[in-house]
């Protein structure tokens, strides 16, 4: 496979053979009485492209997986490899510059910035990094017509659809080529058609572009679109 978007991103020399591995991660948050085992020994692997399906009640523990997944938290214990590097190995400077590399994040509330138009949202890193360039355009424009918005590249936020505010967060994501893209509660502003059809793409953008995928939901009735599913229950993951 050999999209624009992983074209652009060859400098950055993913090694995509890794995927995602989390070893015997545990979490504990809060301190004394309050504390709480919000990850229990966790084990995960989701291959590149891969889409895996982590369904649990609300404080089971899904946004914690994806927190000590995408390095926004350290583990108490255990290990996070990421595209064949150990996460937890990582100095706090070395994670984020990982995170920023090989992850995608896609979070609930899509977090775009109200100024922006879709294509602005996606070349603003970019931009910020010095690496504008007509590569980088052509990524852009390939990744809005993947996740069909092409007619709304130059609309702001407000604008927007929610549906269609999830899916710029989408292309928005894989704008880095990301080896992992992590994924919370995707549907939580959608109708059932709608998120449907957001769970799709997020599963055909995986399969197409070799991503190791992690989609986190309460939601069990979108589970079809994964390839495998877990469920989490008081930081278990089974
Ligand atoms: N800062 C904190 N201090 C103490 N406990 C916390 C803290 N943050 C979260 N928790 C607890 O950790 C557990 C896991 O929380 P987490 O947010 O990972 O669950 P979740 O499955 O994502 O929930 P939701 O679906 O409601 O977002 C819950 O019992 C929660 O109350």
């Amino acid at each position: 496979m050999n999209t624009p978007a992983t074209d652009h991103q060859a400098a950055a020399d993913t090694d995509r053979s890794g995927g995602l591995r989390l070893d015997d991660v545990t979490l504990t948050l809060g301190d004394g009485d309050a504390a709480v085992t919000a990850l229990d020994h966790v084990v995960l692997t989701v291959a590149p492209g891969e889409f895996v399906a982590v369904v649990g009640p609300s404080g089971s523990g899904k946004s914690s997986l994806l927190a000590v997944a995408g390095g926004l938290r350290r583990p108490a214990s255990g290990t996070v490899h990421i595209a064949g590097t150990e996460l937890t190995a990582l100095s706090d400077k070395e994670r984020t510059a990982t995170r920023l590399r090989h992850i995608g994040f896609v979070f609930q509330q899509s977090n775009l910035l109200a100024s922006l138009t879709v294509r602005e949202q996606l070349l603003l890193p970019l931009h910020i990094d010095g690496r504008l360039d007509t590569t980088a355009q052509a990524c852009a424009d390939e990744l809005i017509e993947a996740v069909g918005l092409t007619h709304r590249a130059g609309s702001r936020p407000h604008q927007l659809s929610g549906g269609e505010r999830q899916r710029a967060g989408l292309a928005r994501a894989l704008m880095t080529s990301p080896a992992v893209l992590l994924v919370d509660e995707p549907t939580s502003a959608l109708d059932r058609v709608r998120s449907a059809e957001a769970v799709r793409l997020i599963a055909e953008q995986t399969h197409e572009r070799g991503t190791a995928t992690v989609m986190v939901t309460h939601d069990t009735a979108i589970m079809d679109a994964a390839d495998r599913v877990y469920e989490m229950v008081d930081g278990h993951l089974s």
